[in-house]
């Protein structure tokens, strides 16, 4: 789908929940203006979300999918990418002004890149993936779609992290190490070898305690 030049700096939120704020504010400091915040459960939306609609889960055909770009506000990954398959809409990315970025990275559709993370040259992100708060994604790193990197984890060079994988907060990965698909690196873990699809991994030196693939 084309992207309109009507909804330049205009953006909708889907997910209502604490992630979706930190993006509100990023696209408001961007000079963007938020249309509308949907969510599927409205169980979780946050006590500071206002005006909060039904999102397309149970509403597929009344979706409005066309209009301004989405951002898909849902800090869990398999949910975004669950959302992203009965989605048709464009996407927005939401990048803060504070976060350093080389110019020779590249940044998929739907990526969020939040307050003072750095991203090093030729590290391709893929789509729907959270770059959180001061991470750190060095040179030549290769981010699958759906991942996410919490706040202060450090990824050395040429580390790869595959498709919704969840690299935990202050995880440190040093270089060349190549993490699976759909795996949970825990809080603090210090990561020296590869490490298989679905596996949870913990503590320092990182050692496997679990291989689950996701609900
Ligand atoms: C802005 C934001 O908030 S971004 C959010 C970022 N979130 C995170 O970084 C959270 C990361 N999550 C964790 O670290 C969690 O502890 C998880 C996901 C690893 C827990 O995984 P589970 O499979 O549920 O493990 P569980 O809690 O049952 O623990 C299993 C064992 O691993 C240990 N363990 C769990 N997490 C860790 C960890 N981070 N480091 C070391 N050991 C750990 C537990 O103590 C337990 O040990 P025991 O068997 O000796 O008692």
């Amino acid at each position: 789908m084309k992207k309109t030049p009507n909804y330049k700096n205009q953006v909708r939120i889907y997910g209502a929940g604490g992630h979706s704020h930190v993006i509100k504010e990023v696209m408001r400091i961007n000079g963007y203006e938020i249309l509308d915040t949907f969510d599927d459960k409205p169980e979780q939306v946050h006590h500071a979300s206002k005006n909060v609609a039904i999102g397309a889960r149970e509403n597929i055909l009344n979706f409005p999918h066309e209009g301004a770009p989405v951002i898909i506000a849902v800090g869990k990954n398999s949910e975004r990418a669950e959302i992203s398959e009965f989605l048709n809409c464009n996407y927005e990315k939401a990048i803060h002004q504070s976060a350093i970025i080389s110019p020779t990275s590249k940044i998929g559709e739907g990526t969020v890149v939040f307050a003072g993370a750095i991203i090093q040259p030729n590290t391709v992100i893929g789509k729907h993936v959270i770059i959180n708060t001061g991470a750190s994604v060095d040179h030549d790193n290769i981010i699958g779609d759906f991942a996410h990197i919490s706040p202060k984890a450090a990824l050395c060079g040429h580390v790869e992290v595959g498709e919704g994988s969840h690299v935990g907060v202050g995880c440190v990965v040093i270089p060349k190490v190549k993490i699976g698909k759909w795996c949970t690196i825990g809080a603090g873990t210090i990561v020296l070898k590869d490490v298989p699809d679905y596996a949870t991994v913990v503590g320092n030196p990182g050692k496997i305690i679990k291989i689950k693939k996701h609900d």
